[in-house]
């Protein structure tokens, strides 16, 4: 088949945002401090653990100078917090029929290196990728795309594709001149047409004729 597919992780292959928001309230606990929605917590997901915490901070008026503390405690938090995650339906065989038709696979995501790994080992998944990029793996992040770039880069040669969920990703696929595939069931904030996409699916099943086809 020849092509290179690198994923997003969170809101694209598994739904993480009940941990997270588990992970923030525990932190927003130990504070003192009211808990955030679970609405609150996906829109917070998508560009970073730092942003996350920042907006988080905000919602809850703590102040800039509590950042550090409050990300340290965040991270110590986030590795293993995995028992409310779940992948989305169809994902695995998706996986499967990509790899079998001789796709080599990549992740770019924001979520930091080490807890994209557990989860990814967590549910049997990490095997699928030749590469797994993180979002404190290197200097920048999503929607720069030079995460996007090492990742594909990494995974082998032939034609580039990203699969995403947000906003975030559609910038960095646009960024790179790969073309994106928008799964549309993530953590987006804006409709579909809002976001520049190749093709947009809702189930993981549509994803290999998808990837075929480009
Ligand atoms: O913001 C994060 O931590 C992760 O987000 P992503 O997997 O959607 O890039
Ligand atoms: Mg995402």
């Amino acid at each position: 088949m020849d092509k290179v597919v690198a994923f997003d992780l969170d809101g694209t292959l598994v739904d993480s945002a009940p941990d997270l928001h588990g992970v923030a309230n525990a932190v927003l606990a130990e504070e003192g401090v009211a808990p955030i929605s679970m609405a609150e917590a996906r829109s917070f997901i998508g560009q970073g653990a730092p942003n996350f915490v920042a907006k988080m901070r905000a919602a809850r008026g703590i102040p800039d100078s509590e950042q550090a503390r409050l990300l340290a405690a965040y991270l110590a938090r986030y590795d293993g917090a995995v028992a409310r995650t779940v992948v989305y339906p169809g994902v695995a065989e998706a996986l499967t029929a990509l790899r079998a038709g001789g796709a080599r696979l990549a992740i770019c995501t924001n979520k930091p290196e080490r807890p994209a790994l557990s989860v990814l080992r967590h549910f049997g998944l990490l095997h699928f990728f030749n590469a797994v990029i993180g979002g404190d793996s290197m200097n920048l992040r999503k929607p720069d795309p030079a995460p996007l770039l090492a990742a594909l880069a990494r995974a082998g040669s032939g034609t580039r594709i990203f699969v995403g969920d947000s906003e975030i990703d559609a910038s960095a696929a646009r960024a790179a001149n790969v073309p994106f595939l928008l799964f549309t069931e993530g953590y987006r904030k804006s409709p579909v047409a809002d976001l520049p996409h190749r093709a947009a699916f809702s189930d993981f099943s549509q994803l290999p004729d998808l990837v075929q086809a480009i």
